[in-house]
């Protein structure tokens, strides 16, 4: 049994008042949601105060980045252990927007996964395909060569600690959801090869989120699919109301 998991990707948005506000409003709307992992990722200089506010429920904290190495002079990063000491459970690793805007290859994404399950924080690493990549019949290449890179030397046992997310990058911020049918076929196809990589039993354990213009109204069909485990949402995370009526999916 996958637990499923819905994540809000807050991106850059919000003050520390706004977060406070928003995880504020979150709390009651969730307080009796106890099977889904529920997490959310605010900006760097708003995750302590939210930690705080967060510690009387069951919601998770996550970063939306961090940089492998433990401590030195890498002016500007922050590392997993500095995550953890401000109260977060999770990072985000991957995102389409690193590797877009940020030129973040899957080596550096590796670094960082292997550095982040030392600290122990638990992952969620994102993988996804371009429109172009999709168009031109290569979209099942650019998965393998991601999920292969990025989880290059990883053990089974690590991967107790990692949640992929696909998020096609045609889908992200677009209003263009994959359909059930798309996103199925690209988890399913990544839980193949998890098990190339690891084995039968990570396959089948590793929980895969999409990502992509995830709403209210378009979730439970998501949802609805086999290897659809939970989802990564941007936009619609950044809102009290439409992020619980997420992770309530399928209860209409
Ligand atoms: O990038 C995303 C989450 O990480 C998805 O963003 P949107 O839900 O705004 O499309």
């Amino acid at each position: 049994m996958r637990r499923p998991v819905i994540a809000g990707n807050w991106k850059l948005n919000k003050t520390i008042g706004e977060s406070l506000d928003l995880v504020r409003s979150l709390k009651p709307l969730v307080a009796e949601v106890t099977e889904v992992e529920i997490v959310v990722a605010p900006v760097y200089t708003a995750l302590a105060a939210v930690a705080a506010e967060l510690a009387d429920s069951g919601i998770r904290l996550a970063a939306q980045n961090c940089y492998p190495e433990p401590s030195g002079a890498f002016t500007g990063e922050v590392s997993p252990a500095l995550l953890k000491d401000a109260g977060c459970s999770h990072c985000i690793v991957g995102h389409s927007e690193r590797r877009q805007l940020f030129g973040e290859t899957d080596a550096f994404i590796n670094a960082k996964t292997t550095s982040l399950l030392r600290a122990g924080l638990q992952v969620i690493f994102c993988i996804g395909e371009t429109l172009e990549e999709r168009e031109s019949g290569q979209m099942f290449d650019v998965l393998s060569t991601q999920v292969r890179e990025g989880l290059k030397d990883l053990t089974a046992q690590q991967m107790n600690n990692l949640i992929v997310a696909y998020e096609p990058v045609w889908a992200i911020g677009t209003g263009k959801t994959a359909s059930n049918e798309q996103a199925e076929e690209a988890h399913a196809f990544i839980r193949g090869l998890l098990q190339g990589c690891f084995d039968q039993e990570t396959a089948a354990t590793t929980r895969i989120l999409y990502g992509g213009s995830v709403k209210p109204d378009n979730v439970d069909g998501l949802m609805a699919q086999d290897d659809i485990d939970g989802t990564l949402v941007g936009g619609a995370s950044l809102k009290a109301e439409d992020f619980a009526r997420i992770v309530k999916f399928g209860k209409g």
